[in-house]
């Protein structure tokens, strides 16, 4: 085979090993082993320009590869700056002190020479430098070559190709980035879009609170629901269950409070026959109900001690034991709970466990009172007349912008539950087609004392079976007798339909029943 022949078959098998790497440091270091070897150089250095083009890097040289363009105390800003390739010696490698330039002289084994040259791409964008070591001089003999000349054509070429399909993909993977952002922002707008359909509000507060929903509810996190009571605890439960995926599973709602303590664990749990006097047969507990879907703990600061030990079991392993039973069952549901008491006050009194509060309130949300958002209180007075019109099938128009000011002055400490019972007692009142008018809003705490020094709506003196203040020798009996009384009272109010006079005593339904049946209170 002759020199030129030679040459040829060199130079086409280079090219062929080159043009098969696919990434950019596979090509620059298969290029650079080609050049040491087809020019007997000591070595071969390819610096990478990066996209900014103010810092050149050398992946070989590792933490020191790396060449601020803007500092001339190594050689290559200069390359950079004329666009022109030019020999350094090592007499004048040794005066350069940037700290990369040296490790990389060191490196080449200090060579008597180094060639750097630009290699820019066919659009005249600078890719990087080339840089040759060698002991002997004469560099016009190589780069004249033309097998050197058609080795740098490939590997700018190359080079080019492989930062487009580099741009490409990382085009791509930032097009699926916003993509999957624009997709989670939609669904993020879709879902707080329907709850606000049950979750009234367009305060900032409340907004974010549905976001925060949203959120939980595409989660398996067990989730702790805090606010005062009547802003909307049994809402937002509601909501996380009907978002997430578990939405087509049982919602089970336990009101703790409502429940005597005595029979909450066997509520929960279940329990066999014959567990106890009165079992007379199986009965699953809604632990068991709750499988696949949501349990809503309500009131979860009025658990017991002990049963609080039990849940905190079950809520790690998901098991538990039927009361009498000896095998243990599995329940796969998600733990919603709510509390309009501090549990941090509980924990330091000791009457809640510290364990069980942070396995409950993996994701906190907290519901602020209606006073703190007065721009939700038109939104919802609508809203609760719209559900008014649905039921009775006619009511008043609308509510005057008078009545949405005597709203806004008013402190609520009922929050919603108060607002609500306010309108539908307006909406009772306003004369159908015509606005509520603030006259007919009862803006009052009923056990608030009015100016006049008078009691507006319950004087305790009065009351059947409560003593007067000089009476009392047991203040726990007093109270007790005074909250019966105004309990009855409620109850006749209401024509002893106890849903609403639970409403307007701002106490659940069960919370009612339950102090019913302790207080031997009846509707009639
Ligand atoms: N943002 C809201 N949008 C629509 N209705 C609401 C909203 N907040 C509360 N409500 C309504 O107010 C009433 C009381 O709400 P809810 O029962 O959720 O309060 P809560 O905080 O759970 O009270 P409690 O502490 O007494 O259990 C319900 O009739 C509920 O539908």
């Amino acid at each position: 085979m002759g020199r030129m022949q030679m040459e040829l078959h060199t130079g086409i098998e280079l090219a062929v090993e080159m043009v098969q790497q696919r990434s950019l440091p596979d090509l620059l270091r298969t290029a650079t082993k080609q050049l040491e070897t087809a020019f007997g150089l000591t070595r071969c250095w390819a610096l990478e320009l990066d996209i900014s083009g103010r810092l050149l890097h050398c992946a070989d040289l590792a933490a020191q590869g790396e060449f601020d363009c803007s500092d001339f105390s190594h050689p290559f800003s200069h390359i950079l700056q004329t666009g022109k390739p030019r020999e350094l010696t090592r007499a004048a490698s040794y005066r350069l002190d940037y700290p990369g330039f040296q490790a990389l002289f060191e490196a080449s084994d200090r060579p008597r020479s180094l060639w750097l040259e630009p290699l820019k791409g066919t659009d005249g964008r600078t890719l990087g430098i080339l840089v040759m070591c060698r002991d002997g001089g004469d560099w016009d003999g190589i780069v004249g070559q033309p097998l050197y000349r058609g080795l740098k054509e490939l590997l700018t070429l190359q080079w080019v190709a492989r930062l487009q399909s580099r741009d490409d993909g990382w085009q791509r993977r930032l097009l699926k980035r916003s993509l999957d952002q624009l997709n989670d922002s939609e669904t993020l707008r879709q879902r707080s879009e329907q709850l606000s359909r049950t979750l009234v509000g367009n305060s900032l507060a409340m907004n974010q609170l549905r976001a925060q929903i949203v959120r939980a509810a595409g989660s398996q996190l067990s989730v702790l629901v805090q606010g005062e009571t009547g802003c909307g605890k049994d809402v937002v439960a509601r909501g996380i269950h009907d978002l997430s995926e578990r939405s087509n599973g049982p919602l089970i709602i336990v009101n703790c409070a409502a429940i005597p303590d005595t029979l909450l664990e066997s509520e929960l749990f279940g329990h066999t026959k014959g567990a106890f006097s009165g079992a007379d047969q199986n009965k699953e507990g809604l632990l068991a109900q709750a499988n696949g879907g949501t349990l809503f703990l309500d009131e979860i600061g009025d658990m017991p001690m002990a049963l609080q030990s039990k849940l905190l079991r079950v809520l790690e392993s998901r098991q538990f034991r039927l009361l009498g039973a000896s095998q243990e069952q599995h329940s796969d549901f998600r733990l919603v709970a709510a509390t309009h008491q501090p549990l941090q006050h509980g924990i330091e009194q000791g009457c809640f466990r510290r364990d069980l509060f942070y396995r409950l309130s993996q994701f906190p949300l907290r519901v602020i009172p209606l006073r703190e958002r007065p721009e939700d209180l038109e939104a919802l007075s609508r809203y609760f007349i719209r559900l008014y019109k649905e039921r009775e099938g006619a009511g008043p128009q609308g509510i005057s912008s008078h009545a949405l000011h005597a709203l806004a002055r008013y402190e609520f400490p009922g929050n919603v539950r108060e607002l609500r019972n306010i309108i539908e007692l307006a909406c009772l009142q306003t004369p159908v087609g015509d606005d509520i008018q603030p006259e007919l809003l009862r803006l009052e705490d009923p056990f608030c004392v009015s100016d006049t020094g008078i009691s507006t709506k319950i004087e305790p003196k009065t009351m059947v079976g409560v003593p007067t203040s000089n009476d009392i020798r047991d203040l726990k009996a007093a109270a007790q007798a005074f909250e019966a009384a105004v309990i009855r009272e409620r109850l006749q109010q209401y024509g002893g339909n106890r849903a609403q006079a639970a409403e307007s005593l701002g106490l659940p339904k069960r919370t009612l029943a339950h102090k019913c049946l302790k207080y031997q209170v009846s509707e009639s």
